[in-house]
């Protein structure tokens, strides 16, 4: 009998259990949602005939109730199936055991602006993903500098010298930290002759790249051998907006080119595409094609990798878990990237900003993965490059052949053909006339080009997985000033809702293409800037008519009110219970409830008015860089656990006015129950409410009254807050005292 060899499992996924209550809880909670809906409705038919401020508060209430309950409903796609799933590289090692068998890998790095991002953090990037336990002759990195920066080239021609001693050093080691940084400040970094002379070697580069970046330009005993490389950046009327593309082999791959070991080294190639104030450059997303293409021309290996300049390795088998899925033949051809998730360093106790983003990060992908796969996360991502062609069954041929995924490089990166035509595709004029943007490549118009991106895969066909090993694969850092987080997550929603209300909307092209569960999940992600209007209104409506002796909920002995009851605690509950599932720890899901609520009266707010004049041509449309770059006194207090306001940003004020509105109502309400004038069971949904937001908004209080330190709230928030909340009083009383003189 013939005897066939047992297949080796690259991968295996688990359905969670808990999926079945997730089910059975949404058919319960849907009809509570139902029932609260039809009592507004009804309540506002018989109050139609009420006075107009009545009519308009149970309005108000409706519509807020309408947008969360659209927003439930998405997000129960998430819950329906969600699976995870677990690599064995170990069994990979025993099908790929040559060098030739494993497929190329190019690595794309995006830089942008040499003082937000530090040059040095690039290079840390680069050499953590060189130094992947990978063969290196099959390794490319590039990275793309939007910022055009001749400070940036330096950092990595630096770090393409220290490769030689760094990686070496790592494989010999069996370093897991291949950031050096992280591995010199960890407490694993080996104690003897040789590991002190490295990070000498390192602090001194380091050391030379700061000051070069310090001073803002590049000494000539700076420069080795590469001169003609600056000269580029030299030349006459050379500015950010406006120069030619320049791209720089900084390290290649070659029989020249060896570590001290005389190991060959990856190749390291810089990019900085062609820039001019009258063609549009479509950010992130248009660096990316530059690079997509420029990789074609050179290396065109099938895999890809991209990555944020923030976003170090830290893990260097990450790549041969990425190949448990791709070489999995159960996946078929569809599977279009594999996502890993971004985790941070650094992050305070309770994590005050809800920097991990636990639910669009880690619990909405395992949602996802039971579905078509995890949207696209912009960075720790690796990428069949076919996807970029066209949908799996047709591929869209690019306009010259080398361009196309099957096209076999067989010059030297250094060859001048090839460096010439890498130029020519990396000018501002190549994609005019061309797909790319539209069917090629990463997708234009939204400044979310990394789930639009995503986004438009899966509705060609392609198929994702999620894939979270107990070590993190990657380290990334997250701003750690509030007006730098609220100013990011701005960002977002503008990218949001230019999805969400473009033709390409998952409600409705969605739907057609990925089928309701996706389409609804996302949904959830492209509405969510609209979470700011149940949040403005529940911030701010129960609070005045406290003031105004108005009862607006049922009271507590009215059955209605068990239903606030639960709807509240269920999905607060639900809502907890997923958060600390997912190694989440109370404190933690306090601040990312707090953050979702600050986000609803700040960044989402803001993003929908920044929308609507990008629409209407008042302002256009920018991709503001997240700044990467903190003082030491700034960390202190962060590290602390203290938020950070210290500037007058107009986002901090509607937050700062509900602070107060909050109190005063809370503090009002108290004390008239307290002389008998209110009833507490009439007024007890809206003293809640008001206690809640105080709970809230402690933060707040103590930035304005009690710190003396540079983050404390500007005076100018704090009496722009006062007033506006004085204003929302006043008028609310004279509105109301109208209406009941009207009455009478
Ligand atoms: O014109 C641009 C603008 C940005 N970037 C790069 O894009 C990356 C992300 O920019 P960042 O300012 O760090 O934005 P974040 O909001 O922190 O990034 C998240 O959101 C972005 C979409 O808004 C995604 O592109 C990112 O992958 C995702 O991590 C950085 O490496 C930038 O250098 C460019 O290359 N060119
Ligand atoms: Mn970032």
């Amino acid at each position: 009998m013939e005897t066939t060899e047992p297949k080796l499992q690259l991968n295996s996924s688990r359905l969670l259990p808990r999926r079945i209550f997730n089910r059975a809880f949404a058919l319960v909670y849907s009809a509570a949602v139902s029932a609260v809906l039809y009592h507004h409705v009804e309540t506002l038919l018989r109050r139609s005939t009420a006075t107009f401020p009545s009519f308009l508060t149970t309005l108000s209430i409706l519509m807020s109730d309408i947008v969360l309950a659209f927003m439930w409903l998405s997000s129960q796609a998430f819950r329906m199936n969600p699976v995870t799933t677990k690599p064995f590289p170990e069994n990979l090692q025993k099908v790929l055991n040559r060098p030739e068998d494993f497929p190329a890998l190019d690595v794309f790095i995006c830089t942008a602006d040499p003082y937000k991002e530090p040059p040095m953090r690039v290079a840390a990037t680069a050499l953590s993903v060189m130094a992947y336990d990978y063969p290196t002759e099959k390794l490319s990195v590039y990275v793309s500098d939007d910022g055009g920066s001749e400070l940036t080239l330096f950092a990595l021609m630096e770090a393409a010298e220290f490769g030689k001693v760094w990686l070496p050093y790592c494989k010999e080691n069996r370093v897991v930290e291949r950031c050096p940084e992280a591995y010199f400040g960890s407490d694993f970094a080996a104690r003897n002759s040789k590991t002190e002379k490295i990070k000498e070697m390192y602090e001194n580069m380091k050391k030379r790249v700061e000051n070069v970046v310090k001073t803002g330009y590049i000494t000539d005993e700076c420069k080795s051998s590469e001169h003609e490389a600056f000269a580029k950046f030299q030349t006459k009327d050379f500015t950010i907006h406006h120069h030619p593309p320049i791209i720089q082999v900084v390290s290649e791959s070659s029989e020249e080119n060896k570590d001290v070991v005389g190991c060959c080294m990856p190749n390291l190639i810089y990019v900085s595409r062609q820039k001019s104030p009258t063609s549009p450059h479509h950010f992130k997303a248009g660096a990316l094609n530059v690079l997509l293409r420029v990789s074609a021309v050179m290396t065109n290996a099938p895999t890809l990798l991209t990555l944020d300049c923030d976003m170090v390795s830290n893990d260097p088998s990450t790549p041969l878990k990425m190949l448990c899925y791709f070489k999995d033949n159960s996946f078929g051809p569809n599977l279009g990237y594999v996502q890993f998730p971004v985790r941070f360093n650094g992050l305070n106790k309770a994590d005050i900003y809800g920097s991990e983003f636990k639910r669009m990060y880690h619990i909405n992908p395992m949602g996802l993965n039971g579905l078509s796969g995890p949207d696209y996360f912009g960075t720790g991502t690796f990428f069949n490059r076919r996807v970029f062609h066209g949908c799996p069954s047709s591929m869209i041929v690019p306009e010259i052949p080398e361009l196309g995924p099957d096209h076999v490089v067989e010059k030297p990166v250094n060859d001048r053909a090839i460096l010439e035509l890498a130029h020519h595709v990396a000018s501002c004029e190549y994609e005019n006339q061309t797909k790319w943007g539209s069917k090629l490549g990463f997708r234009y118009g939204s400044l979310v080009e990394d789930y639009y991106t995503g986004y438009r895969l899966h509705c060609e066909g392609w198929k994702s997985v999620y894939c979270s090993p107990e070590r993190p694969a990657f380290l990334s850092e997250m701003p750690i000033a509030l007006n730098d987080v609220v100013t990011q997550t701005k960002r977002w929603s503008v990218g949001l809702l230019e999805v969400a209300l473009s033709k390409y909307s998952p409600l409705t092209y969605g739907t057609r293409y990925i089928g309701p569960l996706m389409a609804h999940c996302y949904s959830y992600y492209a509405f969510g800037p609209i979470w700011s209007l149940p949040i403005m209104v529940y911030a701010f409506l129960p609070q005045t008519t406290i003031v105004n002796n108005i009862s607006i909920f049922p009271k507590v002995s009215d059955p209605w009110f068990f239903l606030y009851v639960f709807l509240f605690l269920g999905a607060y509950g639900q809502d907890y219970v997923e958060f600390v599932l997912a190694k989440g720890t109370a404190l933690r899901w306090w601040s990312d409830q707090r953050m979702w609520l600050v986000r609803g009266l700040s960044s989402d707010l803001f993003g929908t008015l920044e929308y609507i004049s990008n629409h209407l041509g008042i302002v256009a449309r920018g991709f503001n860089v997240t700044n990467k770059v903190n003082d030491d006194e700034l960390r202190k207090r962060y590290d602390e656990g203290k938020f950070e306001f210290g500037v007058p940003s107009p986002m901090f004020v509607p937050l700062s006015t509900a602070a107060i509105v909050n109190l005063g109502a809370f503090l009002w309400g108290f004390s008239q129950v307290l002389k008998g004038r209110h009833k507490l069971d009439e007024m007890f949904v809206q003293m809640v409410l008001a206690c809640f937001g105080v709970v809230n908004s402690w933060p707040v209080y103590e930035a304005m009254f009690l710190r003396r330190d540079k983050g404390r709230m500007p005076a100018k928030i704090t009496l722009i807050a006062g007033f506006l909340a004085w204003l929302l009083f006043a008028v609310s009383s004279f509105i109301t005292k109208m209406h009941v003189n009207v009455g009478e």
